[in-house]
C-alpha cells in the first residue's frame, strides 16, 4: 500500500487530485507544502502531491521556490485536474452573505475569483491561508465571525459549511497542475494509461552574454522539441539573477533531450534534469 502526502487538511484541491487518481492509496494530509515534501524526502510518506501551477494564476512560487532552493527531489508525475471555487460560509449566516466581511483562502482560489469579489464583496477583506480547506475549517470554528472561505464542495460537505454561492471562479477554463514527487525516479503505481509525458528541466544562463536565451530556444527549436512552459525565477543570488523552468512535451529519450542538453552545456548553461514523467488528466464531474 502506498502512503501519498498531500496538501491539507482533508477536502484540498490537492486531495480531491490525490483520490481521484491514486483511489486505494492511504493519504496523509500536511498542513504547508514545505512540510508536505520534507515528508515525502524524509521518508515518511511514499509520495507527495503539490499543487504547481494554475491555468488562471501561474505558477504556485512556493512549490518551485522550495524544490529549487530547499529540498530537491524529482518530479514522477502530475495531475491535472479541474477546479470550481464556490463561497463557503456557516450555515448560520447562509442567507447573509452579501454582509460577510472577511474571506479566508489560499492566494491562488482568491485570485480565481477577483471579479465575482470586486463586483459582490467589494467592502471585504481577505485572508490567506495555507489552503482552501484550512480555510473551511477556521470558519466552521467561527461561527460568529461574518466570514467566508472559498473551496470546493467536498470542504463545505466535511466542514459542515453552507454553499452561498457555486462556481464564483472568474473564467469557466480553472484547472491547476498537481506535481508528485518521490524519493528517486519511479515507475508510479497506476492502471490506467497515462495523457502523455513531460520532462521539466531547470537551465540557469551564462552571465551576460548576448542572446543566451535565444541560442537556448533554437537548441530545442531546430530538434522540433515542443514546449508547453518557460518561466523564470529568481536564482535568489543577486537582482536580475534568473532560472529558466522548461517543460518539453515528451519522455526523456535518448537522443533529442540528450543533445539539447548536450549542446546548452557548451554553451555555458547549467541544466538540471526535475523529472521526465507521465501526465493525468482528471475529467469534470
Ligand atoms: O488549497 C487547496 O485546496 C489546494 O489544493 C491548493 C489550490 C488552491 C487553489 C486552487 C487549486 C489548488
Amino acid at each position: 500500500m502506498q502512503t501519498i502526502g498531500y496538501l491539507g487538511p482533508k477536502a484540498t484541491f490537492t486531495h480531491l487530485a490525490v483520490t481521484a487518481i491514486f483511489p486505494n492509496a492511504e493519504s496523509v494530509p500536511y498542513n504547508t507544502i514545505p512540510q508536505c515534501i520534507d515528508a515525502v524526502r524524509d521518508g515518511e510518506v511514499d509520495l507527495a502531491v503539490v499543487p504547481l501551477e494554475n491555468a488562471l494564476e501561474g505558477s504556485v512560487n512556493l512549490t518551485i521556490d522550495y524544490l529549487i532552493h530547499e529540498c530537491s527531489l524529482p518530479i514522477v508525475g502530475e495531475i491535472v485536474a479541474p477546479i470550481e471555487q464556490h463561497l463557503l460560509v456557516h450555515p448560520q449566516q447562509a442567507d447573509a452573505w452579501k454582509n460577510i466581511e472577511r474571506i479566508y483562502s489560499h492566494s491562488h482560489a482568491i485570485a480565481q475569483c477577483h471579479k465575482f469579489l470586486h463586483r459582490h464583496l467589494k467592502r471585504a477583506s481577505y485572508e490567506y491561508m495555507a489552503s482552501t480547506s484550512a480555510a473551511a475549517k477556521y470558519v466552521s470554528e467561527h461561527p460568529h465571525e461574518k466570514a467566508a472561505a472559498i473551496g470546493n464542495r467536498l470542504a463545505a460537505k466535511e466542514y459542515g459549511l453552507a454553499i452561498a454561492k457555486e462556481n464564483i471562479h472568474d473564467y469557466d477554463y480553472n484547472h491547476t497542475r498537481f506535481i508528485i514527487l518521490h524519493q528517486q525516479p519511479c515507475e508510479l503505481p497506476i492502471d490506467h494509461e497515462p495523457d502523455g509525458y513531460k520532462t521539466t528541466l531547470m537551465i540557469t544562463l551564462p552571465k551576460d552574454q548576448a542572446g543566451a536565451l535565444h541560442q537556448v530556444l533554437s537548441a530545442f527549436a531546430w530538434r522540433k522539441l515542443n514546449l508547453t512552459k518557460i518561466e523564470s525565477r529568481p536564482a535568489k543570488t543577486g537582482l536580475g539573477n534568473y532560472f529558466f523552468i522548461i517543460d518539453i512535451d515528451q519522455k526523456l529519450d535518448d537522443v533529442l533531450i540528450p543533445g539539447a542538453i548536450a549542446e546548452l552545456e557548451a554553451l555555458d548553461c547549467a541544466v538540471q534534469v526535475l523529472g521526465s514523467y507521465p501526465y493525468y488528466t482528471v475529467k469534470q464531474k
